[in-house]
C-alpha cells in the first residue's frame, strides 16, 4: 500500500488550507483537464473534481460505475495541467475502511489536494435525486478515521459529506456531522439541503457544539437545493462552494446546439462567432511554449539543428 506523495500534492494541499484560512472558496467542477485549465484561467483558486462529471465524460451515469483507478487516473491527468489546488469527489471511498486507506493513498499520489468521501450506500447516486440509503454512521466513521489515518500529507484535505438530510431528517444531518468531524473530517459537506434556511439552521447547530469545521454548499444545477450565490452561502455560514457540474452542462448544451445546425445547414459557419477560435485554444494550450522548447532543444548555439 505504498504509494508515493507526490511533492506538488504536498504543497497544494497547504496551499488549499491557506487559502481557505483567508476566504470562501469557490470551486467550479472540472471534468477533463481542459476545462480545468480554463478554471484556472479565469482565476479561480482551486477547482472540484466532479464524480458525475469524471462519470458522464467516460459516458457513465453517476451510480457508483467508476473504478479508483479510473478515478484516481483521470483527477491526475487534471492535476498534471492546472497548478491549483483540486479536490476530488471520492464517492463512498471505493469500499470499506481499508480500501479507503488505498483511495487516500492513490489520490494523494495524483497530486491532490483533498477529497470528499459520502455516507451514501453502494449503488450511490447524485444526492438530488430520490432513492438514496445512507450507511450507518458508524461506518462512515470507521471510513473516515480510515482516510485520516493513511494520509501521508497531513494537509490533505478530508471532506465528509452525508446525504442523510433526504432520509433521516436535518437533525440527524446534523447529528452525523458532528460525529464526522470526531472521526477527523476537516470539513463538512451536507448534501441537498432544500433552503437557505436549512443551510443556515444547519450552520448554526453545528456551531453551536463548538463544530468550527468549514462547510460545503453544493450549488448544482436542476436538485433540491434553490440558487443562492457564494455571498449568500457565505452569509449563511458556507466557505466551500461548488458548482461541480456547471461547466458540463453548459459544454453538452453548447456541442449540442453545433450538431443541430450542422445537421439542419450542413455548414458550422453560423457558430464560428461562439466558437472558441484556433488562437485560443493553443493559447490555453500553450502552444508557443512547445514550439519554444522544441526549438531549444533541437538547435546548438550557432543556430544550426542539432539533430
Ligand atoms: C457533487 C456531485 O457529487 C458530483 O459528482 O459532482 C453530484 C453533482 C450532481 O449530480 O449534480 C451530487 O451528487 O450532488
Ligand atoms: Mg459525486
Amino acid at each position: 500500500m505504498k504509494a508515493m506523495r507526490d511533492e506538488r500534492g504536498t504543497r497544494r494541499a497547504r496551499r488549499f488550507r491557506e487559502l481557505l484560512d483567508k476566504q470562501t472558496l469557490i470551486l467550479p467542477g472540472a471534468f477533463n483537464a481542459l476545462t480545468a485549465m480554463q478554471i484556472e484561467r479565469a482565476g479561480f483558486h482551486a477547482l472540484y473534481v466532479s464524480g458525475a462529471g469524471m462519470s458522464a465524460a467516460r459516458g457513465l451515469p453517476d451510480i457508483g460505475l467508476l473504478s479508483l483507478t479510473e478515478a484516481a487516473y483521470d483527477s491526475a491527468t487534471i492535476t498534471k495541467a492546472v497548478a491549483i489546488p483540486a479536490i476530488v469527489d471520492a464517492d463512498t471511498g471505493f469500499g470499506p475502511p481499508l480500501a479507503v486507506m488505498r483511495t487516500v493513498k492513490e489520490f494523494e499520489a495524483a497530486g491532490l489536494a483533498g477529497m470528499q468521501i459520502e455516507d451514501q450506500e453502494m449503488p450511490k447516486k447524485c444526492g438530488h435525486l430520490p432513492g438514496k440509503r445512507v450507511v450507518p454512521t458508524d461506518d462512515m466513521a470507521g471510513k473516515i478515521r480510515a482516510a485520516a489515518d493513511a494520509r501521508q500529507d497531513p494537509d490533505f484535505f478530508i471532506i465528509a459529506r452525508t446525504d442523510a438530510r433526504a432520509i433521516e431528517g436535518l437533525e440527524s444531518a446534523v447529528r452525523r456531522a458532528r460525529i464526522y468531524i470526531d472521526a477527523g473530517a476537516d470539513a463538512i459537506f451536507p448534501e441537498a439541503l432544500e433552503s437557505a434556511d436549512e443551510f443556515r439552521t444547519f450552520a448554526r447547530h453545528l456551531a453551536k457544539e463548538g463544530g468550527k469545521a468549514p462547510l460545503v454548499a453544493n450549488m448544482t444545477e436542476f436538485g433540491k437545493t434553490p440558487y443562492l450565490s457564494v455571498a449568500e452561502f457565505e452569509e449563511l455560514g458556507y466557505r466551500l462552494v461548488l458548482f461541480p457540474v456547471t461547466a458540463l452542462r453548459m459544454a453538452t448544451q453548447a456541442v449540442d446546439e453545433m450538431l443541430s445546425e450542422l445537421k439542419t445547414r450542413g455548414s458550422q459557419r453560423g457558430l464560428l462567432e461562439r466558437m472558441y477560435t484556433r488562437t485560443k485554444l493553443y493559447d490555453l494550450l500553450r502552444y508557443a511554449d512547445y514550439e519554444q522548447w522544441d526549438r531549444r532543444v533541437h538547435s546548438t548555439e550557432d543556430g544550426h539543428a542539432n539533430r
